[in-house]
């Protein structure tokens, strides 16, 4: 574990990534018993966090798997990349395994399976994920999920199962002007719905939040954070809640 300074701002390193063996983005190391190592379930408000760490105050290793939740857009994929780069540990963005795994994109599968056929895959590679990062001796890893994988309850008690989830959470606005511009969309984010966009996500908004809530123990409204600022909370409830 490492803490530096740049720009003002605290980097925290973990050297975990040679410690799982494994490297940045890379797939995976030996399976391990799953056993529970999630904690505490209530959500925390952030204002109650501590201050800013810094190296009077060093932070330690990350010593589980960490999930990231909520809708489409959030911001999870992009959140994930920056906190593994910040923490030193390797992430999985449990879209890009599916894809890998399935030869097409996430429209494509879509198209030839349905959206059950694509939850089939999700489940599958959650369950394989998780079994290998979690258990007796879990793996610091960040996993960003698809916006629907907390929808069955199997998916959500694999991830309780697994290690913390944060929640990024968003206002419909904001997350409808994100899907619009992110050329990702059109392959990556198929209609759920026969409905226009913007009832789309109003209406699974609505379903889901009662979802994301059971599954996480943070939630951040990232409507008008920046990537730095989302991680940079999330590194400090890691600091405080599941760091060694
Ligand atoms: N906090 C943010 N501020 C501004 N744009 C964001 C933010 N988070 C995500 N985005 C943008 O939204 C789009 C979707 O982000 P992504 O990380 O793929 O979200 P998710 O994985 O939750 O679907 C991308 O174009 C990304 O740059
Ligand atoms: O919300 C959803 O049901 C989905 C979200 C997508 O991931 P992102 O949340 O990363 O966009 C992707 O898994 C798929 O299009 C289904
Ligand atoms: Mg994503």
């Amino acid at each position: 574990m490492r803490s530096g300074n740049a720009s003002g701002t605290a980097i925290w390193q973990c050297d975990l990534a040679l410690e799982c063996g494994v490297e940045t983005g890379t797939v995976l190391i030996e399976s391990i018993l799953l056993d529970n190592v999630s904690g505490n379930r209530d959500h925390l408000v952030l204002h109650e966090l501590s201050p800013e760490p810094s190296p009077l105050n060093p932070a330690p290793s990350l010593a589980v798997p960490v999930y990231l939740t909520g809708y489409r857009a959030s911001g999870k994929t992009s959140v994930a990349k920056r906190l593994g780069e910040q923490l030193g540990v390797p992430v999985i963005d449990l879209d890009a395994e599916i894809v890998s795994s399935a030869k097409a994109s996430i429209a494509e599968i879509f198209s030839q399976s349905g959206e059950a056929g694509f939850r089939d895959l999700e489940t599958e590679q959650l369950r394989r994920f998780a079994e290998r990062v979690s258990g007796r001796e879990p793996r610091a890893i960040i996993v960003s999920l698809g916006g629907g994988a907390i929808l069955r309850e199997v998916n959500r008690a694999v991830i309780a199962k697994s290690g913390p989830c944060v929640w990024l959470d968003a206002d419909t606005a904001t997350i409808i002007g994100r899907l619009r511009k992110d050329s990702a969309s059109s392959h990556q984010r198929p209609g759920l719905t026969d409905l226009p966009l913007e009832q789309e996500v109003e209406n699974l908004l609505a379903t889901r939040r009662p979802l994301y809530q059971q599954v996480s123990q943070l939630r951040i409204d990232t409507s008008d954070l920046s990537i730095e600022e989302i991680c940079r909370q999330i590194v400090d409830w890691l600091g405080q809640n599941h760091c060694d």
